[in-house]
């Protein structure tokens, strides 16, 4: 090939995309500058292909797969549960001002280079509070999803400990993995840091705890996301508020969103029967969750009658059920 040719062909893979055929390209002008008796240009043509190879792998590893999940070892495998999800945020029926802020989340994450470039910080450490089954769980899921991140739980159960600063050195352990391994680390029922409820009975320990966590949360920069949940605020200290970039807040559904999940749910079902305004007056003062739960119920019930109509009545009947078994 003559290096019109060449150039040709560069352009044409160029325009097509073609990134392995760009290169396999290039290496043939590098092979036919050598021949030429041109050493030093086949050789800086070299270099940058070699250049181009690598920065095409990053590229690939940051933008296209998900970040790799390391299973936590050692004591972190009794504080940390590694999983990947594939929950994504338009699985979540959501109001849309809840929405807005948990795409901001995502969309500063993805751009995170570009803020920190220019002195910014993505928001990064968000504090969910709402009552229980409304939905902290799955954003912490959906985000991990969205941003093909690992999403580690902490396991209070491991991370509490029965002697003197045994939590707080556990914490330290978390907070070490949350900066070197990224990922979505959820702190599940954060009021059980603390609070009464959780570690020894002794105050000042309890509140060293507290101290600690919030003390590794503000040092804490690197480019994991730190989301903490509660159905609990009154029992956060005023001062935990403050630490967190977002503090987003939860509540039993509307009768368009518990519609919504219904409906979700229920996809692939006949619902022109259902009489929305009865079903809509029967959500009410449920949780997503038990909407959800009753909706699941009631395409059982429909499947197993083999029909693939969802009928008003047991409808109904499983939200009744699922009110009952929250009273
Ligand atoms: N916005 C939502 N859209 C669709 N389904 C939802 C939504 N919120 C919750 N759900 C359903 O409810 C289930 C339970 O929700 P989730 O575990 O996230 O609640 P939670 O607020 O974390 O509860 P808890 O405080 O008890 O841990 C989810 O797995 C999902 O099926």
């Amino acid at each position: 090939m003559t290096t019109a040719r060449h150039i040709v062909a560069l352009l044409r893979s160029h325009v097509d995309g073609d990134e392995e055929r760009f290169l396999s390209v290039a290496t043939q002008l590098a092979a036919h500058e050598a021949r030429q008796g041109h050493g030093k240009l086949a050789q800086e043509l070299r270099e940058l292909i070699d250049a181009a190879k690598g920065k095409g792998a990053t590229v690939a590893r940051r933008g296209a797969g998900p970040v790799p999940l390391a299973q936590p070892k050692g004591e972190l495998s009794s504080l940390l549960a590694a999983r990947y999800s594939d929950i994504r945020l338009i699985s979540m029926v959501l109001a849309s001002d809840l929405h807005e802020r948990l795409a901001r989340v995502i969309t500063e994450h993805r751009q995170q280079e570009r803020l920190r470039a220019r002195g910014l910080a993505p928001r990064r450490k968000l504090l969910l509070v709402g009552p229980p089954g409304s939905g902290k769980t799955m954003t912490a899921a959906a985000l991990a999803g969205e941003l093909k991140l690992p999403l580690f739980t902490v396991l209070y159960d491991g991370l509490i400990g029965k002697l003197m600063g045994e939590t707080a050195t556990r914490l330290r352990l978390v907070f070490e993995a949350i900066a070197v391994q990224r990922g979505v680390y959820f702190f599940d029922e954060f009021d059980a840091i603390g609070s009464q409820r959780s570690g020894p009975n002794d105050v000042g320990e309890i509140r060293r705890v507290l101290n600690s966590f919030l003390q590794f949360l503000e040092n804490d920069d690197g480019p994991s996301l730190i989301v903490a949940a509660t159905n609990h605020p009154e029992l956060l200290d005023r001062a935990v508020f403050r630490r967190f970039d977002d503090v987003i807040t939860y509540g039993l559904p509307s009768p368009q969103i518990a519609r919504g999940i219904l409906e979700s749910h229920l996809t692939g079902f006949d619902l022109k029967d259902v009489d929305w305004r009865q079903i809509l007056e029967a959500t009410s003062g449920l949780s997503q969750a038990e909407v959800s739960r009753a909706a699941d119920e009631a395409a059982k019930v429909a499947v197993l009658s083999e029909t693939d109509g969802i009928r008003t009545s047991t409808l109904l009947s499983t939200l009744a059920e699922r009110r009952a078994a929250t009273n």
